[in-house]
């Protein structure tokens, strides 16, 4: 297949709510996704990503709220006219049929003509390597194989726009690395608009050109993946991205974003990057990632770790220890550290960020 020419400029979702009784899965959510972008719906069970998802595609009436493409209102037509293709977590193959009229079904739908389907499903299994399959039924495939079958169903469609719900979730640790990749090549050569949900940050970093990450039902965070990584806007979004330690200090004066504010919490004084402004004595969350946690002498915000579980991690290893005060604290290193060592560490100022204590 080729490179996608985009039908549409951008697709927008105003305030979009939809409830389950008393039961708030999203409020007022906006969202906007560009033509050719690839954007991933990043969050906790719950947060509302599925339920986003299927009223886009208009599975799920909405309760509120709008979703127009370009000036086109869309969220009052059926979903076969929406233009989305959906791939699921579950593949949703029919098992009686061949891979080849899995793949046509959607076209047939539609109406289009048999040589046509028979050439645009041949097309699009040839796009995801598996034209050799075309004979064979569902249960003879892998599930990374089957997975790739619904997705040739989704890109014969030629839809403007791609939903996907958890598409890896379904298949082992290795499978589900080689299909990511190949979700990637195949974004990378067609262009296609992608919206992708997922709860794996791993996922969605590697994957998306922007991550939304939602929190009951509203966006918390929206950004390139190396800024939702190195500069999370919150303690929600910084657990969700790797920063397992998180503790709670004092700022002893005033700091505007980005600038070094110095905390206090127990004895120690730390240098820490102020993330947004920081009141002087105000409560902060303090926000570092086990691998930005350095073993070693020297420089400011030095501590002593008193060693619990040392955790054999491939290249490095993985340390759980506890600080004076008997917080705990995560680091990665390549050291070698035993259980019960005292270890001198550092926190990085640059890499310890804090947060004012806003939202917990
Ligand atoms: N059919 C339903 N009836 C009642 N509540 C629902 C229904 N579907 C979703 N919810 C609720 O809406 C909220 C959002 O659910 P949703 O499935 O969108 O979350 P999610 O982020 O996709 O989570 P998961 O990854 O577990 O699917 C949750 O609190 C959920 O319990």
């Amino acid at each position: 297949m080729t490179a996608t020419t985009h039908s549409f400029r951008e697709l927008r979702l105003r305030g979009v709510s939809r409830s389950f009784g008393k039961a708030i899965a999203l409020k007022e959510l906006d969202l906007t996704l560009y033509a050719g972008e690839f954007v991933a719906l990043l969050g906790p069970s719950g947060c509302g990503k599925s339920t986003a998802l299927n009223c886009l595609a208009g599975l799920l009436p909405l309760t509120g709220g709008e979703i127009w493409k370009d000036e086109q209102r869309i969220d009052t037509l059926p979903p076969e006219r929406r233009g989305f293709g959906m791939v699921f977590q579950s593949y949703a193959l029919f098992p009686h049929l061949t891979i080849q009229r899995n793949v046509e079904f959607g076209l047939r739908m539609r109406g289009v003509r048999l040589v046509q389907r028979r050439s645009r499903a041949a097309e699009a299994l040839r796009t995801v390597k598996l034209a050799d399959h075309a004979h064979k039924r569902p249960a003879e495939l892998s599930g990374g194989q089957q997975q790739r079958v619904a997705i040739a169903r989704a890109l014969a469609i030629e839809p403007d726009i791609i939903l996907m719900d958890e598409p890896l979730s379904n298949l082992d640790a290795s499978l589900r690395v080689e299909l990511r990749t190949e979700i990637k090549r195949l974004h990378q050569s067609l262009g296609l608009s992608t919206l992708y949900v997922t709860h794996d940050q791993e996922e969605a970093l590697s994957l998306a050109d922007r991550v939304v990450i939602l929190r009951d039902g509203r966006v918390e965070q929206s950004g390139p993946p190396a800024t939702v990584y190195s500069r999370p806007a919150s303690p929600y979004v910084a657990a969700f991205m790797g920063y397992r330690n998180l503790f709670t200090a004092r700022a002893t004066a005033a700091a505007g974003p980005g600038d070094t504010v110095s905390v206090h919490r127990d004895g120690y004084v730390f240098q820490a990057t102020a993330v947004a402004g920081v009141q002087a004595g105000a409560e902060v969350t303090l926000a570092i990632r086990p691998d930005e946690v350095t073993v070693g002498e020297g420089g400011a915000n030095q501590i002593t770790l008193a060693t619990e579980v040392v955790e054999f991690m491939g290249r490095e290893i993985q340390v759980q220890g506890r600080m004076r005060d008997g917080q705990v604290l995560l680091l990665r290193t390549g050291s070698d550290v035993v259980p019960g060592d005292s270890v001198p560490v550092r926190l990085p100022r640059e890499r310890l960020l804090a947060f004012g204590q806003v939202d917990g």
